[in-house]
């Protein structure tokens, strides 16, 4: 077991929370992160169950879901280089002024961060920590992370491009939001990191969302949307947009217990996560993380912030403007997801950007219809242009995107819940981002409200292989496009 040192950053000071709904307007203004470190303001605990978990806990439903998780030594040295990985091991401990952590377990990675499962060494409370990778630019991220939704101070950034920026916002503090616990700073051989931690959670909705998990019951995929949105609402009210709503960045609250379990599983490729996915009643709880790319704004304005390819809105590609409502395009992704396990849109694995993004608007086009050009005049980018030509829109083609909607939706909804899930899906992928639904309309939408109907029966679930492998959550598991 090794020691590793680590140094803290502290802040303090009060800030104000801005009252939004009133963020929308046409001038641009600066993005707004935010940097501070929140630990004395947080619980100490690394894990508190929620009445929700507790709750879930008792019921009857409650089944137990074999995830196939990547272990990390699966990882190869030549990966571990080129993707920058600190080299972490079980066992070692990190250090803030305070307390020891102690690393029990690989959780996933991401695009700039390993989390990590620990436990502290003095309470035993367990937390998620997420170390950020061996590159400056990857340390960037993690400040903006703690920064724009869990900090409390003005601060300045230097290495941001941005000259100032005030922190309006008290913490995120929702049920739907990945709990931050504090940060520290870190030496690893040589190397400064930043360690975030936060609540340990189960799944991500990648994992669960694997076609050989069996079916939920309709008030579940209701309950996952509707809180999302209410994650979305709130922090939009705080004039924070996400950048990054991908089923990946969102995760299933388990129990205490749940989480000991894994701690003490040895077996480092599967995990057992008990949950309540088939019960209409289900008190399952689900919480949006990552703020690795988010932004706090005032107003829509220049940045040349994107979101992963496959969940980001067609503003995004075609004009430099970053506002609220890309965050429910990609929300309107995330959705179809849940509904049907399937893809809206997979994006082309190429290097070159700019060819990715115009087939990506290609995709869009085929599945939804023309693109008009009018709302992405406005700084707009000009490598975009050849894409509408003297046209004042870019089609290809005319699908029957109701019929397919309603087809992709058909194996896990009834008839007229099909169509309400149409007619839902059609608010978040409007083209106009003006004309788009917002997060608080959206919550309010006839869709989301709870169907009467029984629990799923063990014989309506979807046939699970029976000497398959259980779910691969860490590969890219997608059961491709939908095909609309
Ligand atoms: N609090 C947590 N509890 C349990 N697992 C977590 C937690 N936070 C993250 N994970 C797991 O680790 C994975 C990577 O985390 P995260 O998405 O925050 O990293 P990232 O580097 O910011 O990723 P991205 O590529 O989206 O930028 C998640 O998909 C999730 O499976």
């Amino acid at each position: 077991m090794s020691e590793k040192s680590s140094d803290r950053t502290d802040d303090t000071s009060q800030m104000r929370e801005p009252e939004a709904e009133q963020l929308r307007s046409d001038s641009s203004s600066e993005l707004d992160p935010v940097l501070t470190d929140t630990a004395d303001q947080v619980p100490t605990t690394s894990h508190q169950m929620t009445s929700d978990q507790e709750s879930s806990d008792s019921s009857l439903s409650i089944q137990s879901y074999e995830i196939e998780v990547t272990a990390i030594d699966e990882i190869s040295e030549s990966e571990y280089r080129r993707s920058r990985l600190p080299y972490i091991n079980p066992g070692d401990v990190f250090c803030d002024d305070q307390n020891e952590y102690e690393v029990l377990k690989f959780l996933g990675r991401g695009g700039y961060a390993t989390v990590w499962l620990s436990e502290n060494k003095k309470t035993e409370e367990y937390s998620a920590i997420k170390i950020t990778k061996l590159d400056r630019r990857y340390r960037e991220a993690a400040e903006r992370e703690k920064m724009v939704c869990y900090s409390n101070r003005l601060h300045q950034f230097q290495s941001m491009h941005f000259q100032y920026m005030q922190i309006l916002q008290k913490n995120c503090q929702h049920k739907n939001i990945v709990k931050f616990l504090g940060g520290f700073g870190m030496k690893l051989d040589g190397v400064k990191h930043i360690a975030l931690r936060f609540e340990a959670l189960g799944p991500n909705l990648d994992q669960v969302l694997d076609p050989s998990i069996p079916k939920f019951h309709p008030n579940v995929i209701k309950t996952i949307i509707k809180q999302l949105l209410e994650a979305l609402k709130y922090i939009h009210r705080k004039f924070i947009i996400h950048v990054n709503v991908k089923p990946s960045n969102i995760m299933i609250a388990i129990s205490e217990k749940n989480i000991q379990d894994i701690a003490e599983n040895s077996n480092p490729t599967v995990n057992n996560y008990y949950m309540d996915l088939t019960n209409a009643d289900s008190k399952l709880n689900v919480k949006l993380g990552d703020f690795g790319l988010s932004v706090k704004i005032l107003k829509g304005c220049e940045s040349g912030h994107r979101s992963t390819c496959t969940y980001r809105a067609p503003e995004s590609f075609l004009t430099t403007i970053i506002d609220f409502p890309i965050d429910l395009w990609s929300m309107g992704c995330v959705i179809h997801k849940i509904v049907t396990r399937k893809q809206l849109f997979t994006c082309a694995q190429l290097d070159d950007d700019e060819q990715k993004g115009k087939m990506h608007l290609v995709k869009i086009a085929k599945a939804l219809g023309p693109i008009p050009a009018a709302p992405f005049q406005k700084h707009s980018r000009p490598e975009y242009k050849e894409l509408f030509g003297d046209n004042d829109s870019f089609q290809e083609g005319n699908p029957d995107f109701h019929g397919n909607f309603v087809k992709a939706a058909a194996d896990y909804l009834d008839a007229d819940e099909a169509n309400r899930f149409y007619n839902f899906m059609l608010q978040f992928l409007e083209y106009d981002p003006k004309k788009r639904i917002t997060a608080a309309r959206a919550t309010e939408d006839d869709f989301l409200l709870p169907d009467e109907g029984e629990t799923i029966h063990e014989e309506e679930t979807i046939q699970r292989p029976e000497t398959g492998p259980p779910v691969n959550s860490q590969s890219s598991s997608s059961p491709g496009p939908s095909n609309i």
